[in-house]
C-alpha cells in the first residue's frame, strides 16, 4: 500500500469535515460573507509566506538533486502563482501589496506556521514533506469537491478561488508532495512512518482551525493588545 493511501484513511474524516464547514460551504455556494473572506486571504497571504519557508527548509535538506528540485518548483509555484491570486483579490479590494505582507498575523496561522516550521527543521528532508502534505493536498481535495457544486466555478468572486484550487496546476502541486512523501517513505520503519502520519493530522486539525479562524474573523483573544 502506498504511505499516502494509508495517510488518506487516517485523514478522510478530518478533511471530510472541511466539505461541512459553514466558510468552506460559503464559498462552494457563494455566500461567505466578504469581510470574512478578506480577513482569511489576508491571514492565508501571511502563511504562505511561512509555508514557502518550509519549502525552503525542504530544499535546503534534500539528500538528492530530484528531491532539490522539487521543493524549488514548489516555493516557486507557491510566491508566484499561488499567491498571485490573494494579490488579485486585494487590489480588486483596494489593498496594496504591501499592506497584505504587513497584516498582522491571527493566533491560528501563527501556531500552525510555527508548527510546520518547526517540525521542519527537527527532522530530515521528510518532515518537511509531511509538514506541507495536508496543505497542497486538502486544498486540491477542497477544490475539485467545490467545483461540482452548481456556479461555484463561476461566481463573480468566489470563482477564481474555487478554479485555482480546482486546477490541473495546483492538482500537479498535490501529487508532486505525495509522490515525495511516498518515495522517502519506502524503506522507513514503522515508529518513522507513524512520526509523519502524526504531522500529517496534525496539521490537518490546524488547517480546520484556520477555516474557523475565518469563519469567525478571529485574531488574538485579547483583541485590543494585540495591535
Ligand atoms: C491554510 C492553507 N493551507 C493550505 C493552502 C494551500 O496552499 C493554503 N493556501 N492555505
Amino acid at each position: 500500500m502506498l504511505f499516502t493511501d494509508r495517510l488518506f484513511k487516517k485523514v478522510e474524516p478530518v478533511w471530510s469535515s472541511y466539505l461541512d464547514h459553514p466558510f468552506v460551504k460559503g464559498i462552494g455556494e457563494g455566500t461567505v460573507d466578504e469581510d470574512k473572506f478578506i480577513h482569511y486571504m489576508r491571514q492565508d497571504y501571511v502563511y504562505l509566506i511561512e509555508y514557502s519557508r518550509v519549502f525552503a527548509i525542504g530544499s535546503a535538506k534534500a539528500k538528492d538533486l530530484k528531491t532539490m528540485t522539487i521543493f524549488a518548483n514548489l516555493l516557486h509555484g507557491t510566491m508566484n502563482y499561488e499567491m498571485d491570486l490573494h494579490r488579485e483579490y486585494a487590489a480588486k479590494i483596494g489593498i496594496s501589496n504591501e499592506e497584505l505582507e504587513a497584516t498582522g498575523p491571527s493566533s491560528t496561522m501563527t501556531a500552525y506556521t510555527s508548527y510546520m516550521i518547526s517540525q521542519a527543521q527537527l527532522g530530515g528532508v521528510e518532515n518537511s514533506i509531511a509538514a506541507v502534505l495536508a496543505c497542497a493536498w486538502s486544498y486540491s481535495f477542497i477544490g475539485k469537491e467545490l467545483a461540482r457544486w452548481p456556479g461555484a466555478l463561476d461566481h463573480e468572486l468566489y470563482g477564481n478561488w474555487v478554479r485555482m484550487y480546482s486546477s490541473d496546476e495546483f492538482a500537479k502541486i498535490a501529487e508532486d508532495c505525495k509522490e515525495l512523501i511516498n518515495d522517502i517513505t519506502k524503506d522507513k520503519p514503522e515508529d518513522e512512518l507513524k512520526a509523519l502520519e502524526d504531522i500529517v493530522l496534525r496539521t490537518s486539525y490546524f488547517e480546520y482551525m484556520f477555516w474557523d479562524m475565518a469563519e469567525n474573523i478571529s485574531t488574538w483573544p485579547v483583541k485590543e493588545l494585540a495591535r
